[in-house]
């Protein structure tokens, strides 16, 4: 998906009735014009290769965050990235039936729970970054009253109910957390979570390269967790994610503990 094709699907939803916006499918919410059921159907029977890495997150916990330091790492490590031509990340759901078989890089990305996601034929290995509920529904909040594509103009009182009642898009934050709590001692399966990448990004970038078996020296380690910041991917987020930018980078805080 371009980024082209992105600011088409974002002009067609400023047309669209806020009611028409998200459909379910298997008893989950999601985007129409971005996740049509053509979509989810190719994503259920997509196959894998052993050296994909498949980066998962609910929405709005980091999922831009992780595609930015994944990507640095990779780039490091001389390894191919994702798609250059896409200015955002490009989730496997966002892609057609076509699109979703051709295959420029190894980075795969979702925010699809992981019951439905059926990865065959190898144990890829999958990055999930987590963040705590509440900040995730704020961010949510603020993004469905930005971002065409989602319904918007609800007061914080009812889309804190429907959050909690996982009548959001891609459902409810906890039945992922739930999900993922399982396969938390999974050899192939590495959770992060946002408040301790806060914490100490340094040492994050350093697990998340040794987990993925990518070399990096200390020197690049660093220079991949300077370039990680929040700011610092804010700056550069005009580049990155063209007029998307602020939406996707608002303010990058850990609020749990306040
Ligand atoms: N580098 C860095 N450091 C800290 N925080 C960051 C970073 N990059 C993005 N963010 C914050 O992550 C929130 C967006 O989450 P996602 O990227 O998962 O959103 S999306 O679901 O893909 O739309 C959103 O959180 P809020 O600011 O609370 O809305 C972003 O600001």
């Amino acid at each position: 998906m371009s980024f082209s094709d992105v600011m088409t699907k974002i002009q067609m939803a400023e047309k669209t009735s806020d009611a028409e916006k998200m459909y379910t499918y298997k008893g989950v919410l999601y985007p129409r014009l971005m996740c049509p059921e053509e979509n989810l159907k190719a994503v259920e029977t997509m196959e894998a290769r052993e050296d994909d890495i498949m980066l998962v997150a609910y929405p709005k916990c980091g999922f831009n965050w992780m595609v930015g330091v994944l990507n640095k790492i990779m780039a490091e490590a001389g390894v191919q990235k994702i798609e250059t031509e896409s200015k955002v990340a490009p989730l496997i759901e966002f892609f057609g039936p076509d699109k979703l078989k051709v295959r420029t890089g190894s980075l795969r990305m979702t925010h699809i729970h992981r019951g439905i996601v059926s990865i065959s034929s190898c144990n890829v290995t999958m990055l999930v970054i987590f963040r705590n509920p509440k900040d995730t529904l704020v961010s949510y909040f603020h993004f469905s009253n930005n971002n065409p594509v989602l319904p918007s103009g609800q007061s914080f009182d009812s889309y804190f109910s429907q959050f909690m009642s996982g009548d959001v898009g891609w459902g409810s934050y906890f039945d992922h957390a739930v999900a993922w709590d399982k396969k938390m001692d999974d050899p192939n399966v590495m959770i992060v979570t946002y408040e301790a990448l806060k914490q100490n990004l340094t040492e994050g970038v350093r697990q998340i390269s040794t987990f993925f078996g990518f070399k990096l020296t200390e020197d690049q380690i660093q220079q991949v967790s300077g370039q990680s910041t929040f700011n610092a991917m804010k700056q550069s987020s005009a580049d990155t994610h063209g007029n998307l930018g602020n939406i996707f980078f608002r303010k990058g805080l850990n609020l749990l503990f306040l």
